[in-house]
């Protein structure tokens, strides 16, 4: 009515003066007041208006109505408050309400660059007592909120140091990424079911527990070193961590890294809530020193890595240390960035020097064994879809018998379910034939070792070597305390 009225009696310019004056008594005697987040500043994007946009999805249960979005290539769908839509949001003890503003723009003859149609933007009221208080901590709050739906929605990434020689790209990065996504979950591998909740356990303390390294003065990161068999998951493993924490993955590959300088540089590149991984630790690198008994300390410079593409001698550039590993890993440099876990695989784990294994190095020790009678359940579960009653008990008794004999990996139980996956029957015969076989040969070589002397002897001292070395971490699953568990309490 007060719009009709005003619209008949003053002419237009007046009646914009008239409203606005009124609007600022009537803003003078309000509780409220109200802040405009527009879209675009001037000619910059508001960063502001993008987090805000993206928070309200994360209350959004709280609206009737709201509007789908998926953007090209994406995985993933977000949902927004509809134009003109208004949504309340409490924070804390003070409610706001937001609303989303949408008008069309004025059509402009010329702009620096091209802008929307629509001109948008958030409104949001607040409780003037509330005001200092949403200006500080709840702005934070959302920007926060926003960041972490954002790599949530986003793909994970997998960044390799594979140009070589130290290059950078066209933004001076050392690293180059490619979208990463490997299916591997914590659900689809194969490893014993307790082990497997331990792990998981772990990375979510890990991830959670900022204050508990904030408080114990440690840095926020986590070493895993996974060993194991070929085929047996390791880097599944690693794929499903990633997956499970939402973390991107650097693939370090230390054979293109010159010098510790060049290894310092790729870790300060490195983005926080990430997997650092060295694959095969033992294969990219090897012990100049090694050899000689000298007792030395890990420290000594002329202690080499040689990568196994370069030359390997002193001088040339080519070289790192194995203290610039160690370094990398645990020194100051290794807490420019946070939220990081840092992966080492290996097939040997007593090849690597235990300098790398000695314990606060690296925090877990897991070992990635041949299938047992657990994994294999799940194996046949993923890719026959065969659930706990859908075997018989004689097939189950007879897969439990020889499995841990047959010392088959996960990777060739899996190649022998997904060739005969149309056939489900004939895929546990023949994996179970397969698994005789390897039993029989296993039980054929041990007899053989036994009855050869020489061989016995060699592979006794093998043996010690290997015992001596895992001895600190216990026998086969070294998997240790958590030190994030009950942390928070
Ligand atoms: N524990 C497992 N659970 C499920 N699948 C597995 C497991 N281990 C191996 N596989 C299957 O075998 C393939 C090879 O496994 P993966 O590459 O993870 O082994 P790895 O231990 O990293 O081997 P390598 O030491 O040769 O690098 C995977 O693609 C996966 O399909
Ligand atoms: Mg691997």
């Amino acid at each position: 009515f007060c719009q009709t009225l005003m619209n008949s009696l003053f002419p237009p310019e007046l009646r914009f003066a008239v409203t606005k004056h009124l609007n600022r008594l009537s803003q003078l005697f309000s509780s409220y007041c109200y802040f405009d987040i527009t879209e675009i500043d001037g000619v910059n994007t508001n960063e502001l208006y993008d987090a805000v946009q993206l928070y309200l999805t994360s209350s959004a249960v709280t609206s009737n109505r709201l509007s789908l979005t998926r953007a090209t290539n994406s995985s993933s769908t977000t949902f927004a408050l509809s134009n003109n839509d208004s949504i309340v949001d409490t924070f804390d003890s003070a409610t706001v309400l937001w609303e989303h503003v949408v008008a069309q723009r004025q059509t402009q003859t010329f702009a620096w660059r091209p802008m929307p149609d629509e001109k948008r933007g958030f409104t949001l009221r607040v409780e003037k007592k509330d005001k200092r208080f949403i200006l500080g901590s709840y702005l934070d709050h959302i920007m926060e909120t926003a960041n972490e739906i954002r790599r949530k929605n986003q793909d994970r990434l997998l960044y390799t140091n594979s140009r070589g020689g130290g290059g950078m790209d066209s933004r001076g990065l050392p690293w180059e990424s490619v979208p990463f996504k490997h299916p591997s979950t914590f659900e689809t591998l194969a490893m014993d079911p307790a082990k497997k909740r331990r792990i998981m356990e772990d990375l979510k303390d890990f991830a959670e527990c900022e204050s508990f390294y904030r408080k114990t003065g440690r840095a926020w990161k986590r070493g895993h070193l996974l060993y194991g068999p070929p085929g047996t998951g390791k880097s599944s493993m690693i794929a499903a961590m990633a997956n499970y924490l939402g973390y991107d993955i650097y693939d370090l590959e230390l054979a293109e890294v010159r010098s510790n300088s060049e290894l310092r540089k790729l870790l300060m590149k490195t983005s926080s809530k990430s997997i650092i991984v060295i694959e095969d630790i033992d294969c990219s690198i090897e012990l100049k020193n090694r050899s000689s008994k000298k007792k030395q300390s890990y420290y000594e410079p002329e202690m080499m890595l040689t990568g196994s593409g370069l030359g390997g001698d002193e001088g040339n550039g080519n070289t790192i240390t194995l203290s610039g590993l160690l370094n990398f890993t645990d020194g100051l440099w290794s807490c420019c960035g946070s939220e990081r876990i840092f992966v080492f695989t290996t097939n040997h784990i007593e090849k690597l020097d235990p300098a790398l294994l000695r314990s606060g190095r690296m925090d877990m020790h897991i070992y990635m064994s041949y299938c047992t009678f657990a994994s294999v359940k799940i194996l046949l579960k993923n890719y026959l879809g065969y659930e706990e009653g859908d075997l018989s008990d004689d097939v189950l008794k007879e897969l439990e018998r020889v499995v841990d004999k047959a010392e088959i990996t996960p990777a060739d139980v899996s190649e022998c379910l997904i060739k005969n996956r149309r056939d489900k029957e004939r895929a546990v015969r023949e994996l179970l034939e397969d698994m005789k076989r390897r039993v029989e040969k296993n039980e054929k070589n041990g007899k053989l070792r036994g009855l050869n002397g020489s061989l016995t002897v060699a592979d006794d001292a093998e043996e010690q070597e290997k015992r001596a070395l895992d001895s600190p971490y216990g026998e086969e699953e070294e998997i240790e305390d958590s030190i994030c568990k009950n942390s928070e309490d």
